[in-house]
C-alpha cells in the first residue's frame, strides 16, 4: 500500500499504543521519511494526536462491541484511529472511513487473515450504535466524557469544583495554537509586518509580551526561524522571564535549562551579564547550545551538565543575581500537546516530582545575592507541584518571601500566578518569585 496520511498515522499509532513510545518523537520520524504533502502531514498529526488524546472514550465507545481478544498488531490502533474519525472529524464521511479501514486492515493484516472483515462488522456496529456515556452521577462519567483516568478528572474537580473542571478538561482536548515569541533582539514590529507579508497572519498574545499565535504551521522551516528572529514557545512558558526584573549586567543561574527556550530569554536581557545554564542530562545541552547560537545569545551563555540539587558543591555562596528554577515535573498543564502524558503519570508522580522540585529549590536559596530574585515554575497545573513547594520552600527559609510581580501583561500581587489552561487557551502554568528578606 502506497505511502499516506494513514498509513503514517497507523505506523505512529501502533508505535505509541502497542509500545509506549512518545507521540511526538515517532510521528516526527515517520513524518520526516515519509515526506507527504503539506495537508497529509496535517490529517497524519490530526489523526495520531486525536486518537491518543480521545483513546479512553473511544474504548469505551467500543468496549461492548470487540467481543474477542484482538489479536494482530495493528487492529486495535485501526479500530481506535477509525472511531476517532467517527466522532470527531465532521469533514471525514463514515463510508470513507469504512472504505479506508478496510484498505488498511488488508494491507497491514497477516496473509488470509480476515482482520478486514472484524474491523467492518466492528466498525459497523459503532456507526449503529453512536456515542454512548456513564450515568452522568457516576464517578467515571466525567473521565470517559474528557478521555481523562478517573484519578485525573477527579484531581480536577476536587481542585477546582465540577464546572471549572470540566472547562479544564475540554480545554486540555481543543487544538493548541502556533505560538511563537519574537526575539527581544530584533526588530518586532518588522517581524510582524513580514510574518504578515508571508501569511502567517500573527494575533498579538494577551498573556506574554513577545509572544503572537500564528495561523498555520511550518514556521521552524522559515528563515524566520533559521535566523533566529522568533522561537517556537507556548505563551504561558514565555512569560516565565517576564517576572525577573533585569538591569542587563546581572549573573544568572538557569538550573533546569534545557532544551534552552528560558535561558534564551534571559540571555535577551543581559547585554552585559552571563547565564549559566545547567542540566541534569549532558546530551540535552547540546540543544540550549544549538538554541542559543541560532537565537544570537551564545557568547551570553555557558553550560555544564550539574544535578542542581548538587549546584553548592560547584558555585560559590550568594553568586547569583537572579535564579530560574524551571523544574522537572509532571506536565499537567501540557495535556494538550503532549496527549499522552494523561495515561502515563499517576498521583503518585506528583508526590514524587514535588520532592526533587523542592530539593533543587530548596539548594538554590544558598547560591541568591541578598535582595537577588529567584523565580519557581513548573508546566504542572497540580498543587503538590506547586503551591504546596512554595509553602514547604517558604517555611524552611524565614529569610526568604514571596515578591509581588508585574509582567507586561499580567500583574502577580502575591508573588504567584497559575495559568489554567482554559482561561488563554495556553499551556498550563505557575510560576512563584521569591527574594530574600532586609
Ligand atoms: C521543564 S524542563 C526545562 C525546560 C527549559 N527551562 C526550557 O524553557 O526550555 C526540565 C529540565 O530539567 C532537567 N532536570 C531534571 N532533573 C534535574 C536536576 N536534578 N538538575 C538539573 N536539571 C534537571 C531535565 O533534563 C529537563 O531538561
Amino acid at each position: 500500500m502506497k505511502t499516506n496520511a494513514r498509513t503514517v498515522a497507523l505506523d505512529t499509532l501502533m508505535k505509541v499504543i502497542n509500545q509506549g513510545s512518545y507521540s511526538n518523537i515517532s510521528l516526527n520520524h515517520a513524518l520526516k521519511a515519509a515526506k507527504l504533502p503539506a495537508e497529509e502531514s496535517r490529517l497524519a498529526t490530526n489523526l495520531v494526536y486525536g486518537t491518543i488524546q480521545y483513546q479512553l472514550y473511544l474504548e469505551y465507545q467500543l468496549r461492548g462491541l470487540v467481543k474477542s481478544r484482538l489479536k494482530e498488531a495493528y487492529l486495535k490502533p485501526l479500530l481506535l484511529m477509525s472511531a476517532y474519525q467517527i466522532f470527531f472529524l465532521d469533514k471525514v464521511p463514515d463510508r470513507a472511513v469504512l472504505d479506508e479501514a478496510n484498505k488498511l486492515a488488508k494491507a497491514y493484516g497477516r496473509p488470509k487473515s480476515n482482520g478486514f472483515r472484524l474491523v467492518n462488522g466492528i466498525l459497523r456496529a459503532l456507526l449503529r450504535q453512536g456515542e454512548v456515556l456513564p450515568d452522568p452521577a457516576s464517578g467515571d462519567y466525567l473521565s470517559v466524557k474528557y478521555s481523562m483516568p478517573v484519578w485525573l478528572s477527579d484531581y480536577f474537580t476536587a481542585n477546582w469544583g465540577r464546572s471549572r473542571a470540566e472547562k479544564i478538561m475540554a480545554s486540555f482536548n481543543s487544538k493548541s495554537k502556533n505560538e511563537i515569541r519574537v526575539s527581544r533582539l530584533a526588530d518586532e514590529q518588522r517581524v510582524v509586518r513580514d510574518l504578515k507579508k508571508a501569511h502567517f497572519d500573527p494575533k498579538e498574545s494577551p498573556l506574554a509580551a513577545d509572544s503572537y499565535a500564528l495561523s498555520r504551521g511550518g514556521i521552524v522551516m522559515t528563515d524566520f526561524f533559521k535566523d533566529g528572529e522568533v522561537t517556537v514557545q507556548d505563551e504561558a512558558a514565555s512569560l516565565v522571564a517576564e517576572a525577573f526584573e533585569f538591569k542587563g549586567n546581572e549573573q544568572a543561574l538557569d538550573a533546569c535549562s534545557a532544551p534552552g527556550g528560558k535561558t534564551i530569554q534571559l540571555a535577551e536581557q543581559l547585554p552585559n551579564g552571563r547565564v549559566t545554564a545547567l542540566d541534569i542530562h549532558e546530551k540535552k545541552l547540546r540543544l540550549v547550545k544549538e538554541n542559543a547560537a541560532r537565537m544570537h545569545v551564545a557568547d551570553r551563555l555557558r553550560v555544564k551538565a550539574l544535578d542542581a540539587r548538587k549546584a553548592t558543591e560547584y558555585f560559590s555562596a550568594q553568586e547569583f543575581d537572579k535564579i530560574l528554577v524551571d523544574a522537572p515535573c509532571s506536565g499537567l498543564g501540557l495535556l494538550r500537546r503532549k496527549p499522552e502524558i494523561r495515561y502515563t503519570k499517576t498521583a503518585a508522580d506528583l508526590e514524587n516530582l514535588a520532592k526533587i522540585q523542592l530539593d533543587i529549590l530548596n539548594e538554590m536559596a544558598g547560591l541568591l545575592k541578598k535582595g537577588g530574585e529567584l523565580v519557581y515554575s513548573t508546566c504542572s497545573i497540580s498543587v503538590e507541584e506547586n503551591e504546596e513547594n512554595v509553602r514547604k520552600f517558604l517555611a524552611a527559609h524565614p529569610d526568604f518571601a514571596l515578591k509581588p510581580f508585574k509582567t507586561a501583561k499580567i500583574s502577580a500581587p502575591k508573588g504567584m500566578l497559575k495559568i489554567l489552561p482554559d482561561s488563554y487557551n495556553s499551556d498550563g502554568f505557575f510560576i512563584a518569585k521569591f527574594t530574600t528578606r532586609g
